[in-house]
């Protein structure tokens, strides 16, 4: 709802209630429109201040209205009103000014910023575009380059930004409400001709059918396979062809496609299951709200291998001092090198200074001694993390929380090698770990609630969306990752090609497929771990049984191109080759595909033509099934909790919504069914097997995501 009070004598202050971002409600709207027409029709009132309860003015439309049948007032009269309006409107904006929010702040005809506020448009995160006349007035305020680069990205930018941008007239260190009310009244009475921003000419740059191609050109690019982003340049170029009605026009027709298409529905997915992650919660009953984490002011990074670099950059930019343990002099000395640089860079980028002084670094593990939390990031080796977790426990003070950085390693075999198991938890970061966005947070069965309290809060103030997830070979991600990749090799023996496979997938909306991820990641990471299992056969024999380790099928592809030496982009040549080591352009290799021809010959495979379809349904699926074992088995809370890790780690496109939910568009019975139908035809690949809470799921009519919970709740309990 909105409040409404008279202020100095004769200003009629409109106060937006609903915490706690105050989202544009019904109730919300309904109070804007009888507020203003209120204020105006006060003869005492002579100017309007709109501002949000709480030091926030609003986070734009409630999104969680999407979707069901909407009510109320809409919001495009409403912002017309007041720009129409015979009084001074001013927006106060304090707190975030965001979507529906700014565009309501756009109808006003001044706004006065707090210096620490944030104004955007973030509709295109969320499927959508600026449909509350935002595509049409941002243009006429602030050119079409600006408004283009906003709306599209649906970045935020700071009050002092927006200034020299010209969104607001005035930032304001002080109580940006009272500044408005001020303010206010010495325009009352003025004209308002020149303040009603839908009846500027849109200023044009000189070669406007350039800069649309080029743009679309880029955003189509980044954009891969979204369609909300294409529909922002639309309604922009409207704004700037056409008259101020026919480009609402526009703006309304493109947002009535995107509004009911299945993409918005997964960015809103989204933007919910990242908040719902934070809300964790493990198999013993702990859970967020009654664990309290323990402060961490000081941290220690061991290890300064590529993710000790990172994680140490990653934990000085929240503040925190941090030790930065590396025993090798030579390595030490780079790594601080590196370290500087990154966070010269980073601050650089946002302006402020470098935070180089929190860091001291060290070759002794004793000067570990005094912090609250150590992550440990030496190589993945398991009994080299026993040894310095055993050196840890030796001589942190007590209570020390000891997280390990691993991909892969059992973290409660670790555990139980430490007196005090219940302190140590895993943190999977991503590299490189100070821009990666996801981090997971492993705890094993001996993990106390406080631990994963901490190692979450602090995964927050680094930034990131933080997942916590159960024990298991490869965590959620790396262990759903298996499936998609040994179904990608399969493809290959049976008459894909690297090229046919990455388009299919890139196509679906990966920024990468899965071949030139591998040469990117390098192919010998997978071998280096498939040799540890026993995987690997050095030139082994020719026909079916060369293709069958520990009782199931196994593709040696990947082997033989690392024992050729063949190790991705580092070496020039992988699935693909490059014009030198370290370049990044891949390009089609005839080595590669004549290698394929003489394997699947000596193999006594032939090979067939394979689709595109077949390579989404045979990569995905296997990949979703894996996924709905990991919820079977406890290891991720919800399927939210699965989604997030795909879309933040693994490159997933959001506007998929992840792959979970993607399951649910597709339909379980279908998923299910394909499933079925790829495990006939290879019986000897258990990851096509079907999982039990799938076929439990469609036996039980497919439910809704959101009531998957309950399903695994309640089969949880029956056993
Ligand atoms: C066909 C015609 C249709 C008409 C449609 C008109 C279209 C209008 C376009 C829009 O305005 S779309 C919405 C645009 N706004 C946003 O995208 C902003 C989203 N919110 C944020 O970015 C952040 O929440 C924030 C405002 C910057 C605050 O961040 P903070 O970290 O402080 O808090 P959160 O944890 O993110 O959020 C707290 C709580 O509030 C819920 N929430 C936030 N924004 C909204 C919203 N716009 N609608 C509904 N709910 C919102 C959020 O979900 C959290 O609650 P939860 O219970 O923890 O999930």
């Amino acid at each position: 709802m909105a409040l409404y009070s008279r202020v100095s004598g004769f200003v009629g202050l409109i106060t937006l209630q609903n915490p706690p971002v105050n989202a544009l409600s019904a109730a919300v709207r309904q109070g804007i429109v009888d507020m203003v027409e209120r204020a105006l029709g006060d003869p005492n009132v002579k100017s309007v201040v709109i501002c949000g309860q709480n030091g926030n003015f609003c986070g734009g439309a409630d999104i969680k209205e999407f979707g069901t049948n909407m009510s109320g007032p809409p919001l495009v009269p409403m912002i017309d009103a007041i720009e129409a309006a015979n009084k001074p409107v001013v927006a106060a904006i304090e707190g975030s000014a965001l979507g529906g929010g700014l565009e309501l702040a756009l109808g006003c005809h001044y706004r006065i910023a707090h210096s620490k506020a944030r104004l955007g448009l973030p509709e295109v995160t969320l499927g959508l575009l600026p449909a509350a006349g935002g595509t049409q007035r941002l243009p006429r305020l602030v050119g079409v380059p600006a408004a283009l680069n906003l709306i599209t990205t649906g970045r935020h930018v700071t009050a002092t930004q927006a200034l020299q941008l010209g969104i607001v007239d005035q930032v304001t260190d002080h109580n940006a409400v009272d500044v408005a009310v001020k303010f206010s009244l010495s325009v009352a009475g003025q004209s308002l001709d020149a303040r009603r921003i839908s009846t500027y000419p849109c200023p044009l740059p000189s070669d406007s059918d350039a800069l649309f191609e080029g743009v679309m050109q880029k955003v189509r690019q980044r954009a891969h396979g979204a369609i909300a982003p294409v529909a922002c340049v639309q309604a922009v170029r409207a704004a700037a062809t056409l008259p101020y009605s026919k480009g609402m026009e526009r703006e309304q027709e493109l947002m009535a496609t995107l509004f009911t298409s299945g993409q918005a529905r997964a960015q809103q997915y989204c933007f919910f299951a990242q908040r719902a992650v934070g809300r964790w919660r493990m198999p013993s009953g702990a859970r967020w709200d009654t664990s309290k984490p323990r402060p961490v002011h000081k941290a220690a990074v061991i290890g300064l291998g590529t993710m000790g670099r990172g994680i140490t950059v990653a934990l000085a930019q929240t503040g925190l001092s941090v030790v930065a343990v590396e025993t090798q002099e030579k390595q030490l000395m780079e790594a601080k090198q590196a370290v500087s640089g990154m966070l010269e860079r980073g601050a650089k980028r946002h302006g402020v200074a470098p935070t180089l002084d929190r860091i001291s670094y060290s070759q002794n593990i004793h000067a570990v001694a005094e912090v609250d939390l150590v992550i440990e990031a030496v190589f993945e080796d398991m009994a080299l993390k026993t040894e310095v977790f055993q050196q840890l426990s030796a001589v942190c003070k007590p209570g020390t929380l000891l997280c390990t950085n691993t991909s892969a390693l059992d973290v409660d075999k670790l555990a139980s090698k430490m007196p005090n198991p219940e302190l140590v938890v895993g943190m999977h970061f991503f590299a490189p770990a100070h821009v990666m966005k996801l981090l997971e947070v492993v705890y094993g069965p001996r993990s106390s609630p406080q631990a994963v309290a901490t190692a979450m809060q602090l995964g927050k103030k680094m930034g990131k969306v933080s997942v916590a997830v159960g024990n298991c070979r490869g965590f959620v991600g790396n262990r759903m990752l298996m499936p998609y990749l040994q179904q990608a090799f399969f493809l290959l023996e049976e008459g894909a090609t690297p090229e046919l496979v990455d388009r299919a997938l890139e196509e679906f909306g990966f920024p990468m497929g899965v071949f030139r991820m591998s040469d990117l990641s390098g192919l010998d990471v997978g071998w280096r771990v498939r040799k540890r299992d026993e995987l690997v056969e050095p030139d082994m024999a020719s026909g079916q049984s060369a293709r069958i380790r520990q009782g199931s099928r196994y593709s040696p592809l990947g082997d033989l191109l690392c024992e050729q030496g063949r190790f991705g982009q580092k070496t020039g040549r992988g699935w693909y080759q490059y014009d030198k080591p370290g370049s990044r352009v891949a390009r089609s290799d005839p080595w590669l595909h004549s290698f394929l021809v003489e394997y699947r010959a000596r193999h006594g495979l032939v090979p067939r033509s394979i689709d595109q379809q077949e390579v989404l349904e045979r990569c995905l699926y296997a990949l979703i099934n894996e996924g709905f074992r990991i919820l079977e088995d406890g290891i991720a809370a919800g399927p939210e909790d699965i989604d997030v890790i795909y879309v933040f780690g693994y490159g997933w496109p959001k506007h998929r919504g992840g792959p979970m939910f993607y399951a649910g568009m597709v339909g379980l019975a279908k998923v299910l069914e394909r499933l079925e139908h790829y495990q006939q035809a290879h019986p000897d690949v258990p990851y096509l097997q079907p999982c039990s809470l799938l076929r439990r799921l469609v036996a039980s009519g497919s439910p809704p995501i959101h009531r998957w919970r309950e399903a695994i709740k309640k089969r949880q309990s029956q056993l």
